[in-house]
């Protein structure tokens, strides 16, 4: 990889210091304050946000959708919600009306746990977080914006506080080496390891096959050694690369720890009242050799387990949707959805929602589909907990975007949580009657591909 310089885009430069300005300039009022400024000059499309990340130190996060037409950096926190439980979002949820009252074009980010049982949860991340950005650079169809958010009374702590804040607008800059190299990696350990999957995945067809549960999905844990630091923001470079047309994330708490990932699944996208969602599930494995890929493909597209996977997923949602929606569509065709180490099978369904609909409600109402937990949910989800014996934390949990006109969650797949020189990577796969246990170690072991791929994990 080729080492990038560490400068400062002069276009980013500029809005720095007008930022800065405007900073300074500032009115005491008690409300939240957002000062944004675009990035012009020619030099905007050079603006690259990874290097600025990795540039960076602190709470850091990064959210790009799958079809690219959103990117942002989050420097800093001006404001936390963290989430004891997935379903807390309903007790921040006026707290968040009168942030997007004083700040309209304001948006805050972050994660949330798979279950909100915290004995799932992992250190440091608890049941979720969204942060409102301290300094936020966004690249949408508008452009490119850098913005700060805080609150700003005249006291002596405010004052205090715009002027690390100018102090933290001055520091951004790329990393000096970007992409920096990548340490070695090596498996350590597993959750579970073929052994413990092959008495699990029986368990779980017994499950299914006495009809306690129709579908159920079970994950596992990989963990790598590594032997030196890793970069998260060139973990997601190379991702971007590998699968441009997945949901990108990553959320870096202030010690450090990590959670990254690139998915390709949307859990919803709302505008106003009009949502969009979509079942994904049904795998099979991409082939380097175009005449077999394609075979691939088309039994995909015809095979009963994946197609059963797949049904049950739309059922549930469209079911979930009908309790908060004037109108519920699905899209007829069934489309082949193909990522670096693994297709998958997508059916989209549409919602017009009642008006009185809020987030919390979609939140728990879709989350967690049975693309990652199971059916009949509370049946599914408590076979989860009793065979897998590590905690899922934010990995399969909703990832994403809220803000005054809508919002958009993904679900985080595809992802890893890095803590020092220890990285855990997930990765789940639907069981249903029929299903195959060793075709299904097969399928954890496809997801898990890509990540591995980039540290040339040797199989
Ligand atoms: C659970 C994961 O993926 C989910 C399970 C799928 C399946 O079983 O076919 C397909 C896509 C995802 O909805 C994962 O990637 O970890
Ligand atoms: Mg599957």
């Amino acid at each position: 990889m080729n080492p990038v310089n560490s400068q400062r885009p002069d276009a980013l430069k500029q809005a720095i210091d007008s930022l800065t300005h405007s900073l300074s300039l500032a009115q005491p009022t008690s409300q939240w304050q957002r000062i944004s400024v675009p990035v012009v000059g020619h030099e905007m499309g050079e603006v690259q946000f990874l290097p600025l990340l990795a540039g960076g130190a602190g709470l850091r996060l990064y959210w790009a959708n799958r079809d690219n037409t959103l990117e942002v950096a989050v420097f800093g926190s001006a404001l936390s919600f963290k989430q004891n439980t997935t379903d807390a979002l309903s007790e921040c949820q006026s707290a968040l009306a009168d942030v997007f009252q004083d700040m309209p074009s304001a948006r805050v980010y972050g994660g949330l746990a798979f279950s909100s049982r915290e004995d799932d949860h992992w250190p440091g991340f608890g049941g979720g977080e969204l942060v409102l950005p301290e300094i936020e650079l966004v690249r949408d169809q508008a452009g490119l914006t850098l913005s700060c958010h805080f609150i700003f009374d005249g006291s002596l702590s405010s004052v205090q506080h715009q002027q690390r804040l100018i102090d933290s607008l001055q520091s951004l800059h790329c990393a000096d080496r970007f992409p920096t190299e990548l340490p070695q990696a090596e498996i350590t350990d597993e959750h579970p390891g073929w052994d413990y999957w092959q008495s699990c995945a029986a368990q779980a067809l017994d499950a299914l096959e006495e009809g306690r549960v129709a579908k159920v999905v079970l994950s596992r844990e990989q963990t790598l050694a590594l032997n030196g630091p890793l970069c998260p923001w060139t973990m997601l470079s190379a991702l971007q690369s590998l699968n441009p047309n997945t949901y990108r994330f990553a959320f870096c708490q202030a010690d450090g720890a990590v959670f990254f990932g690139a998915s390709p699944e949307c859990l919803y996208q709302r505008t106003e009242n009009q949502l969009h969602s979509e079942a994904l599930a049904g795998t099979t494995a991409r082939n380097g050799d175009p005449v077999q890929d394609r075979r691939l493909a088309a039994a995909l597209l015809t095979d009963d387990k994946n197609r059963r996977e797949n049904a049950l997923v739309m059922r549930s949602i469209q079911e979930a949707l009908a309790q908060c929606s004037e109108t519920v569509d699905t899209e007829r065709d069934i489309e082949l959805i193909r990522l670096k180490s693994v297709q998958h099978l997508r059916q989209r369904i549409n919602a017009r929602l009642n008006p009185e609909t809020t987030d919390a409600q979609l939140l728990g109402l879709l989350h967690p589909t049975p693309a990652v937990g199971g059916l009949p949910k509370a049946e599914a989800h408590e076979l989860i907990a009793e065979l897998e014996d590590y905690p899922r934390g934010w990995y399969a949990g909703p990832f994403g975007t809220l803000h005054a006109q809508g919002a958009e969650f993904a679900v985080a797949l595809r992802s890893a949580r890095l803590e020092g020189q220890t990285l855990k990577l997930y990765s789940g796969a639907g069981l249903v009657p029929g299903s195959n246990i060793n075709a299904e170690w097969a399928e954890l072991d496809s997801k898990l591909r890509t990540i591995q791929s980039i540290l040339d994990i040797e199989l």
